[in-house]
């Protein structure tokens, strides 16, 4: 069985049968044509290593089979950044890009501070140099870091790049292969007696790799169309915001008095994966239209879509977790 298939399935079973979250589809239509119509001049790409909170040592200006493509530097941030990349509402003045500047900061500082060796020794005092802060949950944080590097260690001679290598350029396989080594990648839940697969940081980590080697290298991935969007909280707040997302009254109450959402609950899982399937949709009306957008591209869009109007949304939904 495809993981990546797994989760459009059992996302799709959840939409079907959502009480909480249903899509508009004609808004979703409209906002698309929108987009096309506004953009049909210029093609809208986010090149990862230009968000100057990401760490990124490859040379982008060599061709494809240039050793930069392999350098493992780069892959060692990002399984760093996307162990740590969830929940940092609980500190509303914390948000992603402290994420990226502080490991960059540390990285830049020391080559090997994301060595598998270091990984399996960080506490949340050394949590807490690297970001100059407390996050919250630091010591289940710091746990997820020990855990990748005992992975690492065990199976793949502490090395990254060999575990990349061992997806053979399938971002199914490696998906499958960082939620069955990394057991805190296991984003997947129970709806209605039946298991539902979001893989929100699993998949988070594939998109950032295939975005940081410009899909060369470490990053070259035969499937990457195959990724659906990374389910956190930002994206079905700017789909709300655009109509496209409509919450029952029951829950817009509890979103918009920032009433915390329990992890598991019908609510959650119903925001999580009726926002799957929405970019779903929104990337066939795209294609439907010459406009040729991955599913991971379309997230980026909607997140940075959603970053830059933070302060004019309403509130995004509260949920206690380690998987977003
Ligand atoms: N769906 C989706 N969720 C994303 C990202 C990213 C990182 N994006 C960069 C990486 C590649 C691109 O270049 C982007 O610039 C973080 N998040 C999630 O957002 C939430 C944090 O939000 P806030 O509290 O406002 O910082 C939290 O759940 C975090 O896990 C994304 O891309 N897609």
């Amino acid at each position: 069985m495809d993981v990546l298939e797994l989760i459009r399935s059992s996302t799709d079973v959840v939409c079907q049968q959502s009480k909480h979250v249903k899509i508009n589809d004609a808004n979703l239509t409209k906002e698309c044509h929108e987009f096309v119509t506004q953009h049909k001049i210029k093609a809208h790409k986010e090149i990862w290593a230009d968000n100057d909170f990401h760490f990124c040592d490859v040379d982008r200006t060599q061709p494809a089979g240039h050793p930069t493509y392999q350098s493992e530097l780069t892959a060692k941030f990002i399984i760093v950044l996307d162990c740590l990349n969830h929940c940092f509402w609980p500190d509303e003045s914390l948000e992603y890009h402290h994420l990226g500047n502080g490991l960059k900061r540390t990285l830049l500082a020391d080559s090997k501070a994301f060595d598998a060796d270091r990984l399996i020794t960080v506490t949340p005092e050394i949590l807490k140099q690297w970001f100059d802060r407390e996050l919250p949950n630091a010591e289940e944080r710091c746990r997820l870091l020990q855990e990748v590097g005992h992975a690492l260690i065990e199976h793949f001679n502490g090395s990254i790049r060999e575990l990349i290598l061992s997806a053979k350029n399938s971002a199914s396989k490696l998906v499958d292969i960082v939620t069955r080594y990394f057991w805190g990648f296991r984003d997947s839940t129970v709806y209605k007696g039946r298991q539902v697969f979001l893989y929100k940081r699993a998949q988070i980590f594939v998109g950032d790799l295939w975005g940081a080697y410009e899909g060369k290298g470490l990053g070259h991935f035969n499937d990457i169309e195959r990724l659906t969007m990374f389910a956190d909280y930002r994206v079905p707040q700017i789909l709300r915001e655009m109509g496209i997302l409509e919450y029952s009254e029951e829950l817009s109450k509890l979103v918009d008095n920032k009433q915390e959402i329990p992890v598991g609950s019908e609510m959650e899982v119903e925001i999580r994966a009726v926002t799957v399937q929405a970019v779903e949709k929104m990337r066939d009306v795209f294609n439907a239209n010459q406009c040729n957008l991955l599913a991971l591209e379309i997230d980026w869009m909607l997140w940075g879509r959603g970053e830059a109007m933070l302060d004019r949304l309403p509130p995004h939904h509260r949920t206690f977790t380690i998987f977003y």
